[in-house]
């Protein structure tokens, strides 16, 4: 048998990162950008209000308070985006709107709550420190610094800073494209009615909803039943729009396994039995002109799943250009574990803060492969080495967060 680790070297071996593209920035929103992005002006760009109030000389109003306001002469109205050159001389003031800019001799803000509002002038009740509510040029980023680097997912606060800065495209490694095709002539699409022995297809829902997750654009293609010549005319016709194609179900011992029967001729697509459980039954290969990987992961739905985090998941990163290490936590056993010799495990828990700040692993009460209303209960996987058969409670064990930490 293939160890976790072999397999996943020879995945990680056969995958590259996808070709950068320069694109918009709405269509570049969830790649990972591919050049560091500098700002070419400061950040902000100049000098401006932080509150909506008026722009005046801090020494004018020394000792202003509620009982001895003092009153200054507007001298005129400064909106946002007032492009003029614009002074107060001592003893006096302009109205001022939140980011526009400061004019010059101006060296503190009041806002207009500590005023009587006055256009023509305005008494003032407080005094301002040098300084208050101005948001000076370059506070945010100095002109010239780089604000993003390469390998940065573009998120919503990135794709805001690219256009504050100017930016209507960059360079990205685009989100992989994803196929995903169930097989099975048990399956039926969720919301039809299931005949005698029939069970809706979750797995294509499950695993095209995961690559979306890893920063994928997915394409569910939904089912293919057991033939093998209508699951390669299928997987052809799928291969035009896919960055990489999954499959689940028909890869193990049984009478029809089209995936198997499909793609192990080829010779370009292997099956193995991986150390694992649960996803012991993998394959894994190029296919077609382009040679895009596919990976065929065994059909049980935590099978299919838990194959996805171990071996898919990297191999999507490593086509955004993102590092491949999962993300492993320690955490404490809250109750006792089994695992086969010789597999790795990866066992369904629930992560939780334990009484000292550290993480508890509490495994979910089913641990089948079939068993997909646990593995939804579940947010992690707890990871048992090949070497160990069983965990007590309270001692150390890894784990792999599957959703955002508690
Ligand atoms: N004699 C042996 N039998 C099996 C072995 C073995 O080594 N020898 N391996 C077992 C293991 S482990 C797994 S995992 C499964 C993998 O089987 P397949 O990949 O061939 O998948 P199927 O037989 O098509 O389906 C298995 C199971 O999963 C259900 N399924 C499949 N697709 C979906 C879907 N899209 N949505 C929901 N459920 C799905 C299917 O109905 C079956 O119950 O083989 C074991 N057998
Ligand atoms: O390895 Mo199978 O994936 O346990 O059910």
């Amino acid at each position: 048998m293939r160890s976790v680790d072999e397999h996943l070297a020879s995945i990680l071996a056969a995958v590259r990162p996808l070709a950068p593209l320069e694109l918009d920035l709405m269509e570049a929103h969830g790649g990972v950008l591919a050049e560091d992005v500098t700002t070419p002006v400061p950040l902000p760009p100049f000098d401006n209000s932080a509150m909506d109030g008026y722009a005046v000389r801090a020494a004018d109003l020394a000792g202003a308070s509620e009982s001895a306001p003092v009153t200054l002469p507007v001298v005129e109205d400064i909106a946002a985006g007032d492009g003029g050159i614009r002074a107060i001389a001592p003893g006096h003031c302009a109205r001022i709107m939140t980011g526009a800019p400061l004019p010059a001799g101006a060296d503190a803000v009041v806002p207009v709550e500590w005023t009587d509002g006055g256009t023509v002038r305005v008494r003032i009740g407080r005094a301002p420190a040098e300084g208050d509510a101005i948001r000076r040029a370059g506070e945010d980023a100095p002109a010239g610094t780089t604000v993003l680097t390469a390998g940065t997912r573009l998120r919503a606060p990135q794709i805001g800073l690219i256009a504050g800065v100017g930016r209507r495209r960059v360079l990205v490694r685009p989100r992989p494209r994803v196929v995903v095709m169930s097989t099975g002539s048990e399956l039926v699409e969720p919301g039809s009615p299931t005949g005698s022995g029939q069970i809706w297809d979750s797995n294509s829902h499950t695993l095209t909803s995961a690559a979306v997750e890893a920063g994928c654009v997915g394409y569910r293609h939904g089912m293919v039943g057991d033939d093998p010549r209508e699951f390669l005319d299928q997987l052809d016709a799928q291969l035009v729009r896919a960055d990489a194609v999954i499959t689940s179900g028909g890869v193990s011992m049984g009478a029809y396994e089209p995936v198997k029967e499909a793609l192990a001729p080829l010779g370009t697509v292997t099956f193995e039995k991986v150390a694992m459980q649960p996803g012991m039954p993998q394959g894994f290969g190029l296919v077609g002109p382009d040679s895009v990987p596919i990976f065929a992961l065994p059909g049980n739905p935590v099978s299919s799943f838990v194959s996805f985090v171990v071996f898919v998941l990297p191999a999507l990163r490593r086509m955004q250009g993102l590092p491949v290490e999962p993300c492993v936590l320690s955490a404490v056993a809250a109750a006792p574990m089994r695992s086969p010799a010789g597999k790795r495990s990866f066992l369904r828990a629930v992560l939780s803060r334990g009484e000292h700040g550290g993480f508890l692993a509490s495994p979910v009460r089913a641990q089948g492969s079939h068993q997909l209303a646990a593995l939804a209960s579940a947010n992690a996987l707890v990871v048992v080495p090949e070497d160990v058969t069983s965990v007590e409670p309270g001692t150390s064990v890894d784990v792999l967060p599957l959703s955002p930490l508690p």
